[in-house]
């Protein structure tokens, strides 16, 4: 275990994974200006490395062999793709410790979520590795005597990507997992406070036998430059982004202008409704799996709890009860379940959606301050009182703050529950089967959780519909969007 003056080297069994190159055209380098920039560590603040801080010209670069390397990548079978996907995935699980230390040095959360997290993320790997035999393609009748119609699914192209620090490896990997498995080259930009995990998964990728130039890793302190790269190079034929809407709202911006294929994982703000009927002991550990995973960092975070006022009292108790039960602390250490806040920016977020409420008339039951570890980490909070009225009912916290709405129907739930320009992740406890299947029709979600806080896998499309984004990652239709569809007339 890393106390406090260790450094994250010494406590891994292969300190090899912790890179500090750029991983470009099957390349480990450093910028070429000779830029760099800090990877620290919320939990400490102290820095843990530096990394290149890599622009246009390399981000170019990685591009053209990306474009290079599709054409033996894409002609191998799916089952040959399959062998390299399914060895990284091995790796990844054989390292799951190392992967996990450098996630929870780089991001903050709990060792043993890092660790679950290389088990989510390796598991994209390994589901797409075997999708990759399964790519089929289409006969249709003819429409004339003479005609054969064949459908044909060939790779998209060159794979750009563009991810958020919250899950430094299972991100990049439900995108680089379906992009390399039908054929595409991939070139991946990760969020800059968490490079290393992106890094580490490289390392373990041209070890498992990824051919040279199909990955890269583009190191930057400035998104913004690789995204409008990414966007105006004409050899990327698609963008996918996980991260906010306001920045999915860019990309799309600047890829319409070469009319490029988006994939777009964007902001959520998910009910969670109790219903009278619920179960409340499995309500309460639903809301704090799915409340305070990530330490509420997660874009299917519950972010507003709406519970029926017959039962509104009694989940309020037992809620908080189960939240003033979370040890907070440094992510490495042993029995910690939530770490710091990402940044300063975060903390600030998290205080004015709590001095919201109030100023709305809602209250604090528990927390609702910083933590006495100072840094960036908060008190675990529930509020009661909510109303519509608040900010956090139209805003994704993204911080430890459990808001409770009071409601008294059915449709008045729903009603609330819709009242958003989201749409990714929704849930619900209910025991009346008729209710269950109403709300589960009646919520405009992508996702939607009954009885269940945990929804997240690789085997379901995730995705959201309104402003949470475009497409799905996941399952076996997770690769199509990295598949043009060629559709074959054939006169006989
Ligand atoms: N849906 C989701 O999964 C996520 C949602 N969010 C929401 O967004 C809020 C802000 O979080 P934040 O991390 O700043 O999310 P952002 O959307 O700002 O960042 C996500 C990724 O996009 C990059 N990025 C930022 N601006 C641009 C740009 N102009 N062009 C190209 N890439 C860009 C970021 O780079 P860099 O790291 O260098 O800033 C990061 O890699 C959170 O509080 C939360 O509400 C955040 C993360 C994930
Ligand atoms: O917050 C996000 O970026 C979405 C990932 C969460 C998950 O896959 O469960």
């Amino acid at each position: 275990m890393l106390d406090d003056k260790t450094d994250l080297k010494s406590i891994l069994k292969d300190p090899s994974l912790l890179a500090t190159k750029a991983f470009v055209a099957g390349e480990w380098v450093d910028a070429d200006d000779g830029t760099t920039f800090d990877v620290t560590n919320p939990a400490r603040g102290d820095v843990i490395c530096t990394v290149p801080d890599l622009g246009r010209a390399e981000t170019a670069r990685a591009i053209a062999a990306a474009e290079e390397a599709m054409k033996d990548w894409a002609a191998r079978t799916g089952k040959e793709r399959a062998q390299i996907m399914r060895k990284w995935y091995d790796l990844m699980m054989e390292n799951q410790d190392d992967l996990g230390a450098i996630l929870t040095a780089e991001m903050g959360k709990p060792l043993a979520e890092a660790r679950g997290e290389i088990a989510y993320g390796a598991g994209f790997i390994e589901w797409f590795g075997e999708e990759a035999k399964r790519v089929y393609g289409e006969t249709i009748p003819g429409h004339q005597r003479d005609k054969r119609i064949t459908v044909i699914k060939q790779p998209i192209g060159v794979a750009a990507s563009i991810t958020p620090w919250n899950f430094p490896n299972a991100m990049i990997a439900r995108k680089a997992g379906p992009a390399l498995a039908v054929g595409c080259g991939f070139v991946c930009r990760p969020a800059s406070e968490t490079p290393l995990s992106a890094l580490a998964m490289a390392v373990l990728g041209e070890r498992a036998g990824l051919p040279k130039g199909i990955l890269s890793v583009i190191t930057s302190a400035k998104a913004s430059d690789i995204g409008k790269e990414f966007c105006e190079n004409h050899t990327v034929r698609k963008l996918t982004f996980t991260g906010s809407t306001e920045v999915g709202r860019i990309l799309l911006r600047q890829a319409a202008d070469q009319v490029m294929k988006c994939s777009m994982e964007l902001g959520g703000n998910a009910p969670f409704i109790v219903f009278d009927d619920a179960d409340l002991d499995a309500a309460v550990e639903g809301a704090m799996a799915s409340k305070f995973r990530n330490n509420g960092q997660t874009c299917v975070c519950a972010n507003r709890i709406y519970v029926q006022s017959g039962v509104y009292d009694a989940f309020a108790e037992k809620l908080a009860k189960a939240v003033n039960a979370l040890k907070v602390g440094d992510g490495l250490k042993e029995g910690v379940e939530a770490g710091p806040l990402i940044n300063e920016d975060a903390v600030k977020k998290v205080q004015e959606h709590i001095q919201d409420v109030l100023d709305h008339g809602g209250s604090i039951v528990t927390g609702g301050e910083r933590h006495e570890m100072g840094g960036t980490f908060f008190q675990p909070t529930v509020l009661t009182g909510v109303t519509q009225e608040a900010k956090v009912s139209h805003e994704e916290t993204f911080g430890p703050v459990a808001p409770l709405f009071k409601f008294e129907t059915e449709q008045e739930a729903i009603a609330k529950a819709n009242d958003t320009i989201f749409g990714l992740a929704s849930y619900f406890y209910a025991r009346d089967v008729g209710r269950i299947t109403r709300v589960q029709e009646g919520l405009e979600y992508g996702i939607v959780g009954v009885n269940t806080g945990l929804i997240s896998t690789e085997v379901a499309p995730f995705g959201g519909v309104k402003q949470s984004g475009l497409g799905r990652e996941g399952s076996h239709h997770g690769v199509e969007d990295y598949l043009e569809m060629k559709y074959i007339c054939l006169a006989v």
